[in-house]
């Protein structure tokens, strides 16, 4: 469950008097992720999404994300709007967090995507990437390369518990991405995250994105490998080829990637899995037993990598000479 604090419904008017947004009709926590704190919200207005910023996510960074999210909404991307407030800002305070609206999105999250649905997340994923080329604000991703280490050291201790031989498995596996990542390949605002749970669906039709509290920027490759990771694995733990070949193609009919960004792809997709492995394992190790929040699984990701480093070139993707430009 995530919510983390708590909200009374004085607090709850007095802040909303901020707001050109009609009177309080009711207010729920969403149980639903794992960074903030997130509550639905319905007004004599309309219906939003109020999200607390929890400890994870930097202050600084909100301009960020808010402006982000703006940006590819007035490109014509589905993705939250941030609502503004009577002063002309997005950002308040509530419950002593700094605290935004932005408008409620229809649809639902896909517990078994098909490849249809793939290739229609890699179609979003190239027109947000397109249509992020021209925001204004740069934020480095702070969960890229560099912080993999110290991550890695937090946990690398109790590695073992976890599974015999992870210590030495993932020594050896960072040390190669550290070595080996790639320098020079297409940049731009990344989503950073995602996963099944951050695209809605109405049927078959993709009718939005949302947790743009990832987002930064980054190689535009990376963010396919986090989709390919996220999108095209089984629950048995299976690549699914078919799902790849989907999302790639609908990738590249919108921006079709470069011959350099095919050839990193195995490499930037063990990067992938390694960056939600690590995270995931930092939480499994430190999440206190009891905590409302679910814990998601490390080995899931461990497993995912073991794959990609199997993987010789795209083409075990499902990328396809047709998706390159030259
Ligand atoms: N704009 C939105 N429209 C509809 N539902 C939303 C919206 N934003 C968030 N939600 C709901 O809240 C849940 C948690 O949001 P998310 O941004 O993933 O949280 P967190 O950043 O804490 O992981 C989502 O799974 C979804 O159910
Ligand atoms: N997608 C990440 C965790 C981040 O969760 P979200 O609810 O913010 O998408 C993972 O699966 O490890």
């Amino acid at each position: 469950m995530a919510v983390y604090t708590d909200v009374n419904e004085d607090q709850l008017r007095a802040f909303l008097e901020q707001y050109d947004v009609g009177a309080l009709l009711s207010y729920k926590g969403i149980a639903e992720g794992v960074e903030n704190s997130n509550f639905l919200l319905r007004t004599t207005a309309d219906t939003f999404i109020l999200t607390l910023y929890e400890k994870r996510v930097n202050r600084d960074d909100l301009p960020f994300f808010i402006g982000l999210m703006d940006h590819l909404a007035a490109k014509g991307l589905s993705c939250p709007l941030p609502v503004t407030r009577r002063d002309g800002g997005h950002l308040g305070e509530l419950a002593g967090r700094p605290a935004a609206m932005v408008s409620f999105l229809d649809g639902a999250w896909l517990r078994k995507p098909h490849a249809e649905h793939c290739r229609e997340v890699g179609r979003a994923l190239a027109a947000m990437h397109l249509a992020g080329l021209d925001f204004g604000i740069r934020r480095e991703n702070a969960l890229s390369v560099p912080s993999w280490r110290p991550l890695w050291e937090g946990s690398r201790a109790r590695a073992d518990e976890v599974q015999p031989g992870l210590q030495a498995e993932i020594d050896a596996e960072l040390a190669a991405l550290e070595a080996g990542w790639p320098q020079d390949l297409p940049e731009g605002v990344i989503h950073a995250d995602l996963f099944t749970d951050n695209v809605f669906f109405i049927g078959d039709r993709l009718s939005g994105l949302i947790d743009f509290y990832f987002a930064c920027n980054d190689f535009l490759a990376y963010d396919v490998a986090i989709c390919l990771n996220a999108w095209c694995f089984e629950h048995d733990g299976a690549f699914n080829h078919t799902k790849g070949m989907a999302l790639i193609d609908g990738y590249c009919a919108v921006r079709p990637l470069s011959a350099p960004e095919a050839e990193a792809l195995p490499l930037l997709a063990r990067g992938a899995a390694l960056r939600f492995f690590l995270t995931r394992l930092h939480d499994w190790l430190t999440t206190p037993e009891g905590a409302l929040v679910v814990k998601k699984d490390p080995i899931e990701y461990l497993r995912k990598l073991r794959f990609h480093r199997s993987v010789a070139s795209s083409g075990e993707y499902g990328l396809r000479e047709k998706d390159l430009i030259f």
